[in-house]
């Protein structure tokens, strides 16, 4: 599917990310290739494929990580490779699972670290009485109120997830970058994180999320878009109910599928050989 034909290119409101026809070079290798995707205030995105499709390579472009071989990606209306990326990044909120926080940090300590964009607190910065409001408001629509005090190294996996979500929203970014957020979650874990990403899908219905995942069971019921990945290429991309069919996701898995949906979350199993 291809820019203009998916519903989703001509909608209302102005485009937060936009990526016409990406490619993406390494090693002579194309890692992504023939991408597009045009990202606006509310929507939800999921970015689903196997192994190695290259969802992370697209949310390092999304995220102005990393500079496309061949085409064109604007984020918040800026081109990459005109503007500075250090300064497009500290307006997206990119959830990395694996932030290098080493120290003992509180929790709302390190929800703060999210205004200086640092991992540690920033010497002689003080946040503002709002920006602590800000923190404390995020801590309770993430779950986190009771654990405001807690040390970052004494969280379970789940809670730092958590945490380094409320700490991206810190500096109010229209948009948030979810890489594989509930890998390694134990099953109230994942559920308690995809309640807090509904919850703030309704707190702040201008915010765009992108989230990428391996599985189904994992798509927040709010999630509107979905991109299919497989070897680089997209298979399909637009609204939800378009694109998670049986067909489609089983050819980005090279498997026949059965999927269902119930209560707004979606199930997968293999469909039986006969
Ligand atoms: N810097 C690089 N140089 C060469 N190859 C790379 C580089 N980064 C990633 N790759 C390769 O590109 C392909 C896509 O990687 P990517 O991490 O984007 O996939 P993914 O869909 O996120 O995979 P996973 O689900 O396993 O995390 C993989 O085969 C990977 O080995």
């Amino acid at each position: 599917m291809r820019g203009g034909d998916d519903g989703n290119e001509d909608g209302g409101g102005t485009a937060l990310l936009d990526a016409r026809d990406v490619h993406v070079l390494r090693d002579g290798r194309a890692l992504l290739r023939d991408v597009s995707l045009t990202v606006r205030p509310g929507e939800h995105w999921a970015l689903l494929g196997a192994n190695g499709a290259g969802k992370t390579t697209l949310l390092s472009l999304l995220g102005a990580r990393v500079h496309p071989t061949h085409g064109t990606v604007e984020v918040l209306g800026r081109r990459l490779g005109t503007v500075d990326l250090r300064e497009l990044r500290s307006l997206i909120g990119h959830v990395d699972p694996r932030h290098p926080l080493r120290s003992a940090l509180r929790v709302r300590d390190v929800v703060l670290t999210g205004l200086t964009n640092s991992v540690e607190p920033q010497p002689r910065w003080a946040p503002t009485p709002e920006q602590k409001e800000r923190a404390e408001r995020l801590m309770g629509t993430l779950g986190l109120a009771g654990r405001r005090e807690a040390r970052w190294t004494t969280l379970s996996q789940g809670e730092r997830g958590r945490v380094l979500i409320a700490r991206a929203l810190m500096p109010e970014p229209r948009l948030l970058l979810l890489d594989e957020p509930a890998t390694g979650l134990d099953l109230p874990g994942r559920e308690q994180l995809i309640e807090a990403l509904d919850a703030l899908r309704e707190e702040h219905p201008g915010l765009a999320t992108v989230l990428v995942t391996h599985h189904l069971e994992e798509l927040p019921p709010g999630t509107t878009h979905a991109l299919l990945l497989r070897e680089g290429c997209e298979l399909a991309r637009g609204p939800v109910g378009a694109v998670l069919t049986d067909d489609q996701v089983g050819k980005c898995f090279d498997l026949p599928l059965v999927l269902g949906r119930h209560g707004g979350r979606w199930s997968v199993r293999v469909a039986r050989r006969r």
